[in-house]
């Protein structure tokens, strides 16, 4: 048996800017996790609780990332002149609640990292956390062009990152025309994922406020939506951009008052955004949140598309946590119990149960 896992991610700056290629965002994957096994079989299939109790055989028409992850798969061990293993595949999703809570962690971007470490293991196609990235950016935008892959580099990465998005199109059609294997090498443009240093004290605070639109539409709003004229939206992207560059710099150094600083411009980025768009970034719950996380000295925003979902807060060491987030609840905010994967503590211990890399068991 083959097993692998990847963690769950959070925004923490960049949302919408990092859509346009070149575009730059800051994330950090959490320890939640979906966990992938695979035993060889005569016919591929998948089982998932999204399936229902019968596994779903391969090739069935799927317009889904799992469908998609092992396809882009399949096609790399052909071009390396070998026919992909069939497997019997189970995935195991820890990223929603138990009472069913779905909180956007990236279940797609999770689920995607999880299937290519399992299927390169299986196929002796060796990864590193790069080419992880770059395989399963081809599976997601194959069924997402729009996705900016920031919660694929965070998950194939793991920790803070930051992240710059490459452009899909010309990657896709790269693909379409020399095959995966070839468009895995090359230059990938505008595109880099780097790990940043975890901030110390772990100072991540995560609140829930509840189920929001669906990001592809809120995404896709923002495009199609109000006629947003070319210079103003040049100015948020521009705005966005040297908020993500104060914060990554002042993470890379420590620096708790610059760190505050850039969170506070990469909200007001996304106000700015949400009125040029009419999108409701920052609902009335999400500012609540913010608001609270203020009060007790924390800088906090929304993190994803918004509309509802996660806010966080980033929490220096005089911030009295137990009361923010008594706070938080007493407003209907769920908090989460969620830290940055790897902890900062422990970077090189996996928790039980958990393969950051592909593992066999007989
Ligand atoms: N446990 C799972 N089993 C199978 N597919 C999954 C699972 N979790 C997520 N997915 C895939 O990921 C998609 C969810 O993607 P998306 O709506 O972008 O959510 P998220 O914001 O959590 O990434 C699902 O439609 C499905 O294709
Ligand atoms: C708007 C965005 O920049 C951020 C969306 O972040 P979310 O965390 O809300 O996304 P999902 O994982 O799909 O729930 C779109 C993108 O980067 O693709």
């Amino acid at each position: 048996m083959i097993e692998a896992s990847a963690p769950g991610k959070l925004f923490v700056a960049g949302e919408y800017a990092v859509v346009e290629p070149g575009g730059s965002a800051i994330l950090v994957a959490v320890d939640r996790f979906v966990s992938v096994s695979g035993v060889d079989a005569e016919v591929g299939s998948v089982q998932s609780s999204h399936y229902g109790a019968e596994p779903r055989p391969w090739g069935v028409e799927a317009h889904d990332v799992v469908s998609a992850a092992i396809e882009v798969v399949g096609s790399l061990a052909r071009d390396h002149g070998r026919t992909a293993r069939p497997l019997a595949l189970t995935i195991d999703s820890g990223l929603d609640d138990s009472d069913g809570s779905k909180y956007g962690l990236g279940s797609s971007a999770a689920v995607v990292v999880a299937i290519v470490r399992v299927l390169a293991e299986a196929n002796d196609v060796p990864l590193d956390a790069q080419t992880t990235l770059r395989l399963a950016l081809l599976a997601t935008w194959a069924v997402n062009p729009a996705a900016s892959g920031g919660d694929v580099a965070a998950s194939s990465l793991g920790g803070w990152i930051r992240y710059r998005s490459a452009d899909a199109a010309e990657l896709l059609d790269r693909r379409e025309r020399f095959g995966v294997a070839e468009a895995l090498t090359g230059e990938w443009g505008s595109l880099a994922a780097t790990p940043l240093p975890a901030p110390e004290g772990e100072p991540l605070l995560v609140g829930w406020t509840g189920s929001p639109a669906s990001t592809a539409a809120l995404v896709g709003r923002s495009r199609q939506g109000r006629a947003v004229r070319d210079a103003d939206y040049r100015a948020f992207f521009a705005e966005s951009d040297a908020a993500v560059s104060e914060l990554g710099a002042a993470i890379a150094r420590g620096d708790d008052d610059a760190r505050a600083s850039g969170i506070r411009h990469a909200r007001a980025a996304l106000a700015h955004y949400a009125t040029l768009t009419g999108i409701e970034i920052e609902t009335p719950a999400l500012t609540e949140l913010c608001a609270i996380a203020e009060r007790h000295g924390a800088p906090a925003k929304s993190s994803g598309a918004g509309g509802g979902d996660c806010g966080i807060a980033l929490a220096g060491r005089a911030v009295d946590r137990e009361r923010l987030r008594a706070e938080w609840l007493a407003a209907d905010i769920r908090p989460l119990d969620l830290r940055a994967w790897p902890h900062a503590t422990t970077t090189t211990e996996a928790p039980a149960g958990v393969a950051a890399t592909p593992r066999r068991t007989p």
